[in-house]
């Protein structure tokens, strides 16, 4: 079982070292010389070809050197070994010499749209931030935090849900009048990055999902307790907490590209982000129902006719006109936002407290349910997409 490493990016769960482990083997046929120089191509691409890709390297490269596969099918739990052991499988009776060659083109055809990409990625700069998967600056009044993972929709892994906690209590104290979040790329976000359940720790997946619940509990607080006014700048599609954590928002701009979903039944979860109490009172509890429990995906105008939204702009104009608002709202009188934000949101603070740790609670028991994993595991192995 392959375990994430602090700090590493969760691609590295289906990681390189498993064809480079390989890599002494030494029995020479003619094509082999090729075949030894791929893989060492593989180990300098610098650029991460992604999961999908790196399980089908996996795959030929263990029919290639192994044959069809004969190990015995990984449990259910066991996602990692058996999204490697579906891919292998996959290639049935295929020779080991044609999986070798089609090992060799493909490592030929990462090097050249891998390597020779010029394009720098987005987060390149995260050095004159401090954060890995976020993008924070702070000027004329606002600072603005930018989930930067663009690649991955701006999916939110363990280090960002740790990096936005640590930005919005920075932004708690520091001297802008308001905060806004906001997406880098294509997305707002996917919501929860399904390769956290991947990362099992020594104590299994029960410790697992303990540890993901106090996690949950602990960021959807942040969100609960921020005193200043904390703007949802929603530039493309959200998913799951992204779109749950909006009822906490003190306002909520989205381009007219965004969509809102939470699939929440489909992947055998549950509510978060205080959502089973405030999406009921936005848009009343039927209109609520269809969203968290039947995932009824939303446009940017339904989920402003909800209530869910503030205002709808058409994307070609959103950035600017938005930014416009945003800084002239920041002008005003910082004090007078945070004590008027506080008389609306203060009365509520307790019970939205006791709904999260309720849906923690809850959530914690889903994660370890088949409905749950069974979702997870057909995400991983590319069987399923929203
Ligand atoms: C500990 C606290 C837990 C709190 C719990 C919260 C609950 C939730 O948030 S539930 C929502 C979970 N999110 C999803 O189920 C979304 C899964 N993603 C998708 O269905 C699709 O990726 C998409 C519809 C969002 C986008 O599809 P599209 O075809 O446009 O792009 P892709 O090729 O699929 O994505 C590009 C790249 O990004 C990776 N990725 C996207 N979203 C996620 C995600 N949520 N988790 C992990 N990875 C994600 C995707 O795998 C691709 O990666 P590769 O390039 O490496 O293949």
């Amino acid at each position: 079982m392959a375990y994430h490493l602090p700090n590493c990016s969760s691609l590295q769960v289906i990681s390189f070292p498993v064809v480079q482990l390989h890599l002494n083997r030494t029995a020479m046929r003619a094509s082999q010389k090729d075949f030894e120089n791929a893989m060492n191509q593989v180990k300098l691409l610098k650029k991460d070809p992604g999961n999908e890709v790196k399980l089908k390297l996996y795959s030929l490269y263990k029919q290639a050197t192994e044959g069809p596969c004969n190990m015995p099918k990984p449990g259910v739990f066991d996602l990692i070994n058996k999204a490697k052991w579906d891919a292998w499988n996959a290639l049935g009776s295929l020779p080991k010499e044609t999986a070798r060659q089609n090992y060799v083109d493909l490592v030929s055809s990462l090097s050249s749209s891998l390597e020779s990409s010029s394009q720098v990625e987005p987060g390149t700069d995260r050095k004159s931030t401090g954060y890995e998967t976020l993008m924070v600056t702070s000027e004329d009044g606002i600072t603005k935090i930018m989930l930067n993972r663009p690649t991955k929709k701006n999916a939110l892994n363990v280090e960002m849900y740790h990096e936005i906690m640590h930005a919005l209590k920075a932004a708690s104290k520091d001297d802008s009048a308001i905060t806004v979040l906001t997406g880098n790329g294509d997305y707002y976000s996917s919501g929860n990055d399904l390769t956290n359940f991947t990362d099992i720790p020594p104590g299994g997946v029960e410790e697992k999902a303990k540890n993901g619940a106090i996690l949950l509990r602990e960021f959807v607080g942040c969100f609960i307790d921020f005193p200043k006014p904390l703007i949802a700048v929603v530039n493309g599609p959200a998913v799951g907490i992204s779109v749950t954590l909006l009822g906490l928002f003190d306002a909520v701009y989205a381009s007219d590209r965004a969509t809102f979903h939470t699939p929440f039944s489909h992947l055998g979860q549950s509510p978060e982000g205080c959502s089973s109490y405030t999406f009921p009172k936005i848009m009343s509890p039927a209109k609520a129902t269809e969203m968290l429990v039947f995932g009824k995906k939303l446009t940017a105008g339904e989920a402003c006719a909800q209530g869910l939204v503030t205002e709808v702009f058409p994307d070609s104009t959103f950035q600017k006109e938005v930014w416009t608002r945003l800084k002239a709202f920041a002008k005003l009188p910082p004090n007078a936002m945070r004590i008027s934000k506080e008389i609306i949101r203060n009365r509520e603070k307790e019970k939205l407290h006791a709904v999260n740790a309720e849906e923690c609670s809850v959530l914690q028991g889903r994660w370890l349910s088949d409905e749950c994993m069974n979702a997870v595991v057909n995400f991983l192995s590319r069987k399923s997409k929203l």
